[in-house]
């Protein structure tokens, strides 16, 4: 799992290292592992130039050792110095090292024009403008010379991308737009959610010596070794029963094709058995698409219910399906509430329950229970409108999209953050497919966060191998699942 800790644990983790070790250690061991990363880069790149872009704190000063130390190993070096005081606002001791080791130096406010100049030299840019100590958004100065930065140079960004919210909450303002970010110690939140995980880059961990073992992850991501630990494998002394049995409520006479991709999604994945509750044209699909499904009621250890489900619809057959959906949400089972099964919940359940929606139908669910947003508002910030749902549903909240983020409801719990998919998974029934390895994933008796995370990272590989590059239908990732987990499920994490 790859753990990133907000910017206060680091910043007392770093407190408690200066404490304990020579003057300028921590800062030296940044700079090194910087330079390091630099230099190989270079290598790979047959590049020659180096442009450090140096603002006014420490982040800078990581950034003026590092380019001294890539001026030594005989890389040309710029120096442009961003605060409007010049030499006088930025690390002294780190600017002389650079100096006596040979980079030359631009003050950018005496000359703007001669630094953004220099700056489209750099084979390699190091963004040293700020870093955890930095507030979102360039200022204009900074923004210019970030325009100036030839297309084809490697940016590195030195511990976070400048006009980052370190601690990726805050979306608003540029930011630079970095091939690779160098950090220290741990990642940090903005490099694993959106917006800043696109301008991340690469993320390259330096360890500095940060005594970080106790430090509480703000953000977790599962990795391909995560899935041998977390996977409900049969032992020799299961059968169908003890495995889970999932009862799916999905798909009417109006969206039939959902229940077949849940139903199917959920068999492929694993699941001891399906019993599938629909109206008469998705139950004779899914009769003939998945003969391993049992239609009709009878004991399950999970709920999942909504996909392609109505909740308006008319008649007696869907309003005995709806019944069924309303009484699994009042059942004390775990229920993967998805879709149309998204408004029939009206209050908080008191067994696990994880919520499926996209940004839509999270902005639906939070206007209807009194905190009306758009889905522009939820995308704009989805970890805090999928952490207030968490919180007024006593749920876990799986909100899917490039990046699905999975909230359990104490607030102070990690955000997990999967981005596993090709973009080619964004086409219709793709959700469906996830909500029926979701409910597997329950019925086995995961707890929500796991199961949701893990669902959306298996969903997300699969969905990368049946696309090959390529377009790519709902049924192919739900037809890829199983190679995919069995894959996975060899890897060796030793
Ligand atoms: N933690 C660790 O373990 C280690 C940390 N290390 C390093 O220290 C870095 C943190 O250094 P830091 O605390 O000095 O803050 P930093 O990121 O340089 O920014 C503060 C400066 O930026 C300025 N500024 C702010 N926003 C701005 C904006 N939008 N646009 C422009 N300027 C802006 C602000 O000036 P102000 O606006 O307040 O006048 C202030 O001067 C960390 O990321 C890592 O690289 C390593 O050396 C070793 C181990
Ligand atoms: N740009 C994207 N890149 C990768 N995955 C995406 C992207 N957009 C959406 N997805 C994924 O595709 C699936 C779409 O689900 P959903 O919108 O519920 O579709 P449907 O309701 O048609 O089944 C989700 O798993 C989501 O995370």
């Amino acid at each position: 799992m790859i753990r990133a800790a907000s910017v206060a644990e680091v910043r007392a983790a770093e407190a408690v290292a200066l404490a304990q070790l020579p003057e300028g250690e921590l800062m030296q061991r940044a700079a090194e592992g910087l330079a390091g990363v630099a230099a190989a880069r270079l290598a790979e790149r047959d590049g020659r130039t180096v442009v450090a872009l140096v603002g006014a704190g420490d982040n800078g000063g990581d950034t003026l050792y590092a380019a001294g130390l890539l001026c030594d190993a005989g890389f040309a070096c710029v120096v442009v110095l961003l605060p409007d005081s010049g030499r006088d606002g930025v690390h002294a001791a780190g600017l002389r090292a650079a100096e006596e080791a040979g980079a030359s130096v631009v003050v950018a406010s005496d000359d703007p024009a001669a630094a953004a100049a220099a700056v489209a030299e750099g084979d390699l840019v190091l963004d040293g403008i700020v870093g955890i100590g930095g507030r979102p958004g360039l200022r204009p100065p900074a923004a210019a010379l970030v325009d100036a930065i030839a297309d084809d140079a490697w940016v590195v960004a030195v511990d976070v991308s400048s006009g980052l919210d370190p601690d990726g909450l805050d979306p608003d303002g540029d930011a630079v737009w970095a091939d690779e970010t160098v950090t220290f110690g741990v990642p940090k939140p903005a490099h694993l959610l959106p917006p800043g995980e696109a301008a991340t880059g690469r993320l390259t961990v330096i360890d500095i010596g940060l005594d970080l073992a106790a430090v509480p992850a703000a953000v977790e991501r599962l990795i391909h070794d995560d899935v041998a630990a977390l996977w409900p494998v049969p032992g020799p002394g299961d059968d169908k029963y003890s495995r889970g049995v999932l009862g799916v409520v999905a798909g009417g006479e109006l969206y039939t094709g959902a229940a077949v991709l849940a139903v199917t999604a959920a068999v492929e994945s694993g699941v001891g058995m399906v019993r599938y509750v629909g109206t008469p044209t998705p139950t004779g699909l899914v009769r003939h698409a998945v003969p391993e499904a049992v239609v009709g009621e009878g004991r399950v250890q999970a709920w999942l219910i909504g996909p392609g489900l109505d909740p308006e619809a008319p008649g007696d057959e869907a309003t005995a399906q709806l019944q069924v959906a309303r009484d699994a949400l009042a059942s004390d089972l775990p229920v993967v509430v998805d879709a149309g099964g998204l408004d029939l919940l009206s209050g908080p359940r008191a067994a696990p329950t994880l919520l499926t929606p996209h940004a839509g139908e999270l902005a639906g669910l939070l206007s209807r229970w009194g905190s009306p947003v758009s889905r522009a508002d939820v995308e704009r910030e989805p970890v805090r409108h999928a952490r207030s749902a968490a919180e007024q549903t006593g749920a876990t909240v799986l909100l899917k999209g490039s990046t699905t983020i999975v909230v359990g409801p104490a607030p102070e719990g990690p955000v997990r953050s999967q981005a596993d998919a090709p973009a080619w998974l964004a086409t219709a029934g793709a959700g469906d497919v996830l909500a029926g390895v979701v409910g597997m994933l329950l019925a086995a008796g995961l707890a929500p966060l796991d199961a949701g995370s893990l669902a959306a990272l298996v969903h997300g590989v699969a969905a990368d191998r049946a696309s090959g590059g390529g377009p790519l239908r709902a049924t192919a990732v739900a037809g890829a699942l199983r190679s995919t987990i069995r894959d996975l499920l060899r890897r060796d994490p030793t």
